[in-house]
This record gives C-alpha cells, sequence and structure tokens, in this order.
C-alpha cells in the first residue's frame, strides 16, 4: 500500500506540474492571437499597404497608445520649421476599431545587400477577429491614409541621388496653379477635365485591362510654360513629382531600381526627352550630327534608349503602379523620335506657344492686376507680330510693375531686321548656286 508520504507530490514535482500549465496557458493565450505582417516591399514595388499604415499611423500618434514619437524635419532652409512626427521603431502602439484591440508594431530588420534595412509592421489582434480585421479595418486605414495625402499640404519633388542610390525629397514650392498659369482657355478646361476624369477613373481603367496611368508630352520653345504646367497639374492631383534625370541612369537594371523607388499618386518628369535619350530622329548641321552620333553610341554602350524606357515604363507601371502621370517636356518635337509619337503612346501632346493676346492679358491681370487698359490694344497687335514667350513678358512685368509696351517694340525691330538679314544670305546663297 501506498504510504501517504507516497501519494503526496514532492515541490519539484510540483513546480514541474504549474510550469507546464503556465506553459500550456502562455501558449493558448499566445496562439489566440493573430500577426498580420505588413513588409515595405510587394511583388519588388512599394507595397501601398504599408505605404498607408505608415500614413495612417503616423497622422494617429497623438491619439494612439504609444510611450514614444519620432520627430525630425527635412527644412533645409528652415531649421524652426514645424516638426514632423512619425513612428518608431519596436515601439508598440495600441489601436482599437469597433471594439477590437489592435497592437502596432514598426520592426526593422538588417539586411547585407542594398538598401540595408528592411522594415515591417506587426499588426496583431485576436484570432477571432482575424477575418473582421480583413474586411473592415484594412480598407479603413486604406481609406484613411488616401484622405491624409490628398489632403496633405506639402508636396514633394524628389530628385535621384545616384551615390546613395535614394530619392531624395524637398518640399514642392512651385505656386503655379491653373489660375494663375497664362493659357488658352480652351486648352485651360481640356487638361483639367482630362486630370479629373483621369483622377476618378480607377474602375474604367480596370474595366479595360489599362494600367491606370496617363502620359503627356509638352513641347514649346523655352520660357513657354513647360514646367510651370507641370506645377499646375502637380497642384491640381496633389501629386509629388518625381524628376528624372535620365541622362545619369546607366543601365536597365539601374532604372528599374529607380522607378520601381517612386510611389503611387505621383508624376515621373522626364524634361528634355530630346537631350536626355537616344530620341531625337533629324539632325540640323553636321556638327549637331556628329555629336548626337556621339551621344547616341554613349547612350547605346550604357544600355538606355528611348523605346526600352517606354516599354520599361508601360511594363513596370501595368504590373505594379497606380494613378502615375508621366510628363515628357521637349523644346523641339521635332526631333523626336516616332516610338514617343506613335499614337497611345503619350495622351495627349500639348502645345506651349508663344504668347497670344489672350495670354499676354492674363500675363497682366496675374502680374499687375489690371483687367482693363488703354494699351490693349496696342500691346494685343504687337504680341501677335512678334514671337515673345510668356517667361519674357513676366519678366518685363515684374521688372517694370507696368504695362510696358517697350520691349515688345524693340523685340518686333529686331525680328524685322533679322528677317532682312536672312534674306540677304538665301539671296547670296542663290547667287553663288547660279
Ligand atoms: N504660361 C505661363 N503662365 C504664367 N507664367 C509663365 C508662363 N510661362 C512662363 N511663365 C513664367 O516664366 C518662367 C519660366 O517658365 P517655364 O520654366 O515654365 O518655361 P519652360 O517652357 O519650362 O522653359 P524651358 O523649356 O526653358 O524649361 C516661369 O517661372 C513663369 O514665371
Amino acid at each position: 500500500m501506498a504510504s501517504l508520504f507516497n501519494q503526496v507530490p514532492s515541490v519539484s514535482t510540483v513546480f514541474a506540474l504549474y510550469t507546464v500549465k503556465f506553459i500550456d496557458l502562455f501558449s493558448s493565450y499566445y496562439q489566440s492571437s493573430f500577426t498580420f505582417v505588413i513588409e515595405q516591399k510587394w511583388e519588388f514595388c512599394d507595397n501601398q499597404t504599408f505605404r498607408a499604415a505608415e500614413v495612417y499611423l503616423t497622422s494617429r500618434l497623438a491619439g494612439l497608445s504609444t510611450g514614444e514619437v519620432l520627430v525630425g524635419s527635412s527644412d533645409l532652409k528652415n531649421p524652426a520649421a514645424e516638426l514632423n512626427i512619425g513612428v518608431p521603431v519596436n515601439a508598440k502602439i495600441a489601436d482599437e476599431f469597433e471594439g477590437i484591440h489592435l497592437e502596432w508594431t514598426l520592426h526593422c530588420l538588417e539586411t547585407k545587400s542594398f538598401p540595408y534595412e528592411k522594415q515591417y509592421f506587426h499588426l496583431t489582434c485576436k484570432k477571432q477577429y482575424r477575418e473582421k480585421i480583413m474586411t473592415d479595418y484594412f480598407p479603413y486605414f486604406a481609406k484613411s491614409a488616401e484622405k491624409i495625402i490628398r489632403h496633405r499640404e506639402d508636396l514633394c519633388i524628389y530628385t535621384y541621388n545616384r551615390q546613395q542610390s535614394t530619392w531624395q525629397a524637398a518640399i514642392f514650392e512651385h505656386h503655379t496653379t491653373f489660375k494663375t498659369l497664362a493659357i488658352e482657355p480652351q486648352l485651360k478646361t481640356t487638361m483639367i477635365d482630362d486630370l479629373d476624369a483621369f483622377a476618378k477613373g480607377k474602375d474604367f481603367f480596370k474595366s479595360v485591362g489599362r494600367a491606370w496611368k496617363r502620359g503627356y508630352l509638352l513641347y514649346g520653345p523655352p520660357g513657354t510654360g513647360k514646367s510651370s504646367m507641370v506645377a499646375a497639374i502637380a497642384n491640381h492631383m496633389n501629386y509629388n513629382i518625381y524628376d528624372l534625370q535620365i541622362q545619369s541612369i546607366s543601365d536597365d537594371g539601374e532604372l528599374r531600381k529607380v522607378l520601381t523607388g517612386t510611389k503611387n499618386r505621383s508624376i515621373l518628369l522626364i524634361e528634355d526627352i530630346d537631350c536626355g535619350t537616344d530620341s531625337s530622329c533629324r539632325r540640323q548641321t553636321k556638327k549637331e550630327e556628329d555629336v548626337e552620333l556621339e551621344k547616341k553610341k554613349k547612350k547605346r554602350d550604357l544600355g538606355i534608349s528611348l523605346s526600352g524606357l517606354l516599354n520599361f515604363v508601360d511594363g513596370l507601371w501595368s504590373s505594379c503602379g497606380e494613378e502615375r502621370i508621366i510628363i515628357f517636356t521637349t523644346n523641339h518635337k521635332e526631333k523626336l523620335d516616332p516610338a514617343l509619337l506613335r499614337p497611345g503612346r503619350m495622351d495627349l501632346h500639348i502645345l506651349m506657344d508663344y504668347c497670344t493676346p489672350f495670354v499676354l492679358k492674363k500675363l497682366v491681370a496675374i502680374y499687375l492686376k489690371i483687367d482693363d487698359h488703354v494699351l490693349f490694344d496696342p500691346l494685343e497687335k504687337v504680341v501677335l507680330e512678334v514671337s515673345a514667350t510668356p517667361a519674357e513678358v513676366a519678366q518685363q512685368l515684374m521688372a517694370s510693375k507696368n504695362a510696358d509696351i517697350e520691349f515688345l517694340k524693340k523685340k518686333k525691330l529686331k525680328k524685322e531686321d533679322t528677317k532682312v538679314e536672312e534674306e540677304g544670305e538665301i539671296e547670296d546663297v542663290d547667287t553663288t548656286e547660279a
């Protein structure tokens, strides 16, 4: 018969039993939670869910329960600029959605290759709420983030830093809007309607199986407002701009890395496309032709061609980019490769031209706040006879703060002189040939 002593478990047995129970309890508690992992990249592109989480949490940090926040500013011009706040790594951020408790944590993992660290969010909830969080909370915070981005005050312009292989942001301070851009009313209406239709076009683009993107080619002489038009588009859409110096990209691999580093709801701007790629097809002089051939040769060595770029951009946008605008600018449309001008390539070709009477009056109204003036009639006549760019007129208006037509008159005289000289040259050539 077993003694009483034998029936009483030893201290070590009791301890072992409780340890097992505790582990059971702990693991069942642990297993009752569920964690969503949201990484920075999704199929080589920026994961938009990660971006949404970042924006949502940052905007709510003040109201959410967390013991710490990141603070800082990237405003190089103003050390006293208002502080931005961010999500600190490893801090636990509690949120609540329809009575469900949620916990966010931003983790950071060092990697051996570029970009040397990988960030990802953990979003944890009780297992039983997994479906609810998937169907309701994810769309909720994504929509909140979208709203915040749409109403964000500061737009950024990004330039690519090759040394650090990153896009560097600066506050975009070009305040031109469609109100202050002097263009013909018809062009203004076309642009605004096109952009608005594009912004609302998500379902349309999906239904016709096309990438949600729009391409504009802005062409015209220097100073006719191409950059100002880009600013007006960015401000109208509230999109950031990625200003890509295509000349600085060495090969397709680098191009892929650069483009996949751009975010949705943005403008990819490639200025002076005739200079940057192997895109010119007509040369003016032998010397220019040699320079272009040399450039072309270099480009071939470097491995980027215009059609390559276009195919690449098309493919990339179709697979992982949404709500993107791509803008090419050029002073010489006639020099561009037909591949770029082919229908369907760029959705709209927009001519930014010399001042018309309407544009002139608009500039006077913008700069001098004058809507009517006795000088308007003579001014309108002169402007039709000379090729004055809006930039030239704006500069004069800024300088004189007066509706001064002297520079237009001088321009007219200069133009007449040049015409006489050119006619003289042609006559000379004709005589020689004869
Ligand atoms: N259509 C316009 N409406 C109002 N301002 C204009 C317009 N066009 C030019 N300007 C003024 O002229 C300046 C230069 O114009 P902008 O840089 O937009 O021309 P651009 O066509 O891009 O020139 P480039 O081809 O040399 O880059 C602008 O900052 C703006 O002040």
